[in-house]
């Protein structure tokens, strides 16, 4: 069995699988893999105009989804993986590439142009092996091969189709069904492997393992194995894989992960530096990241994944000296020649810009204007009206909410364009309004999980602030002065003692936030060991009734402010729950409560970081060795727009910032804190715990 001698030589390796698929994780289980699971954040919107053949698109998307998982988990995770898979499965007939369906009218329209006849199925899949050097600098080798199998639909009648759609089982599989499922049902024949179409070429992947685990060791080379990078492809019906030139593919970038795995760091292979580029006057290459790289056409394909590798070096490089120090990262003014900046506009031959093309920005341009829809609609109560009267419509609702019919039917059609609300035909074409799944799960006042509080929050506080944002860039501080015409330094005096309503309008906002997101920072870690905890800021108590909840033998103190102590009952009136206390205070001038762990839950990121050290002193004095900190903020990753918005948020509010996982595990170093843990929860927030040393 192939697998089996490759599976000796990853033993002790951090293997990580870099996909959500549920029948991926299972294929490399069942072949006894062992393996991590972190889902890819990248989203698959690859223009796929840009691809020659429908495989490359596959391979891509593969490498990218691999590609940003091998990249995040130095921050997020604080540990550096040995090898990422990625992998992306696509269904292509007539020349058109299928993914996943959006609805079942899609769904629909993919089966029927695949029913009678043969398409073929391909899955890219990407093989990234990390090296951790000792300067903590990380090579990538890329190894990336596709799969393609011929599938042949019986011809569906419209029964058995709509039968299949309203299963359910399209919906996340590429072309709108599952071979191995139901979907065995309208499959004539196969031709090639089966699992390529379930989601993952095993024997073809094996055999890459082979070839990088067994046939490079022979070689008299000690160092990282030298690998052949290729987009060997298997077709259906026979087995054509060429291996490309022997060559050593590596590029770097620089990680701040200041936890080292154990394993000893990896030599350098002697191969070109990510800062060579190869030119040639080819065709061009199939890449939007790559438009400026030639893909070399005479040499074997591996030559051109190398150049490929190269450019995408040379992006990440950039990108993690930005994360590294923005003072330091110096951007090339235009990407020249063999430079990779990624192009989201792709300029056609004939100088025309589609429609496609103009997407992201136009989307970047108009979200102000669809935050604002939601947090007009949220402060005229429309969701609240909806849920106790659906099926009105535009004049029924300006009657309840006291607007005009003009301005309430835009506005309404607005949030059914945002997924927010939903319309169908009344009298005469009218359409009669209500609310979508979105707006019940969290726009509702009375949801479990409302929002409403935080956008009231964001529409009175965070938006007016936000007008300010050039001038908060200028100078450097928050622009409450501006924005509110008060001075404060002190954003909880301002917000706490100036105002009732101010006070509780935020204080609604955090509990909202800390409501969606506290079960998931409640059971981010094992707590068992720790009998009481500390909330520090922990305002409405909502984060202190989950860990409860989740750990039984725990207490909790929620530490605040008198004016929010106060205050907090009005949010569990009913609440019995007497593990949990509340005391008054401010954390940076009394005295802390004692307990085993001291929990931050958005609190740091209010704060400069010679506050933080101010807090953590305060903490580092009151705990014992073995006690904890359990911080919960949203990360910084240099991946997702959430967390450097959120940095952004905190420029015009606060003194404060979002920071790395690394950065926090550093600053608790400073405090005799250590054996940092970071999960990342898929919520808003992160969670990091740090144990006390000495
Ligand atoms: O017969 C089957 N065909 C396809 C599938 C499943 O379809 C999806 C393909 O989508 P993708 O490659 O984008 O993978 P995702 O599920 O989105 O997970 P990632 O996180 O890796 O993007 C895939 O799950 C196949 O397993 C099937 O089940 N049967």
């Amino acid at each position: 069995m192939v697998l089996r001698p490759v599976i000796s030589k990853l033993l002790g390796k951090l293997v990580v699988l870099a996909s959500s698929s549920p029948r991926r994780l299972e294929i490399l289980h069942n072949a006894g893999l062992r393996f991590e699971v972190v889902p890819s954040w990248f989203k698959e919107t690859l223009d796929k105009g840009l691809f020659k053949a429908p495989y490359e698109y596959a391979v891509e998307t593969a490498k990218q989804k691999a590609l940003e998982v091998a990249r995040r988990m130095p921050f997020k995770h604080l540990k550096t993986p040995d090898i990422v898979i990625g992998a992306d499965t696509i269904v292509t007939v007539d020349g058109k590439i299928l993914e996943k369906p959006v609805d079942k009218d899609d769904a629909y329209r993919m089966l029927s142009s695949l029913s009678g006849k043969e398409h073929s199925v391909f899955t890219g899949v990407a093989i990234i092996l990390c090296h951790e050097k000792e300067n903590e600098e990380v090579d990538y080798q890329l190894i990336d091969f596709y799969e393609e199998t011929k599938v042949k639909f019986a011809d569906l009648s419209e029964d058995m189709l709509w039968e299949y759609i309203n299963s359910g089982e399209p919906m996340d599989k590429a072309g709108g069904y599952g071979i191995q499922a139901l979907g065995g049902m309208l499959v004539e024949y196969v031709h090639g492997d089966f699992l390529n179409v379930v989601g993952f070429p095993l024997n073809h992947f094996c055999k890459q393992l082979d070839l990088i685990y067994n046939q490079s060791t022979s070689s008299t080379d000690q160092e990282c194995p030298s690998v052949h990078v290729s987009n060997s492809s298997s077709h259906a019906t026979s087995t054509s894989t060429q291996p490309p030139p022997k060559m050593s593919t590596q590029f770097s970038h620089s990680t701040s992960s200041s936890t080292k795995r154990n394993s000893e760091p990896k030599p350098r292979p002697n191969s070109p530096s990510a800062s060579q580029t190869h030119h040639t006057n080819d065709s061009p290459s199939f890449s939007p990241v790559h438009k400026v790289m030639k893909k070399n056409s005479n040499s074997e394909v591996g030559e051109g994944s190398w150049m490929l590798v190269n450019s995408l070096s040379k992006r990440i490089e950039i990108q993690s000296a930005e994360l590294q120090d923005p003072e330091k990262a110096t951007l090339p003014s235009t990407p020249s020649r063999g430079q990779a900046i990624e192009l989201n506009v792709t300029e056609h031959e004939d100088g025309e810009l589609k429609k496609e093309d103009l997407e992201q920005i136009t989307e970047l341009m108009d979200g102000f204007k669809a935050s604002k829809a939601l947090f007009t609609a949220s402060e005229l109560c429309i969701f609240d009206l909806l849920q106790s009267r659906p099926g009105l419509d535009a004049a029924q609702v300006a009657k309840e909410i006291k607007a005009s019919v003009k301005g309430t039917e835009r506005l309404l059609e607005a949030c059914v364009s945002l997924g927010l609300l939903k319309s169908k035909d009344g009298m005469h074409h009218n359409p009669l309004y209500e609310n979508a799944d979105l707006a019940v799960r969290f726009l509702r006042s009375d949801a479990p999980f409302s929002l409403r509080g935080y956008i009231q929050h964001c529409n009175s506080t965070v938006w007016p602030l936000f007008s300010h944002l050039e001038s908060a860039v200028r100078e450097g501080t928050n622009q409450r002065e501006r924005a509110f015409g008060k001075k404060s330094d002190d954003v909880f005096q301002d917000t706490y003692y100036n105002s009732q309503e101010v006070k509780l309008r935020f204080m609604k906002a955090m509990h909202s936030i800390a409501k969606v997101t506290g079960k998931a920072v409640a059971t981010a870690f094992d707590l068992s060991n720790f009998k009481t905890a500390c909330d520090l800021g922990g305002c409405t108590g909502a984060l202190a009734y989950e860990l409860t909840k989740a750990h039984p033998g725990l207490s909790v103190t929620v530490f605040d402010l008198p004016a929010v102590v106060e205050m907090s009952e009005h949010f569990y009136p009913q609440q019995k729950d007497n593990r949990v206390s509340f005391v008054a205070g401010d954390f940076f001038q009394d005295e802390l409560p004692k307990a085993d762990l001291y929990i931050l839950a958005r609190v740091l990121h209010d704060w400069p970081d010679e506050k933080v050290h101010i807090l953590l002193t305060e903490i580092a004095d009151a705990a014992a060795p073995g006690c904890a900190v359990l911080i919960a903020e949203t990360m910084l990753d240099g991946q997702t727009p959430y967390s450097a918005l959120q940095s952004l948020n905190m420029l015009v509010q606060t003194e404060g910032r979002e920071r790395t996982a690394s950065k926090y595990a550093e600053m608790l170093r400073k405090h005799r804190f250590g054996k940092t843990h970071v999960v990342h929860t898929k919520n808003f927030l992160d969670a990091v715990i740090s144990i006390k040393i000495s």
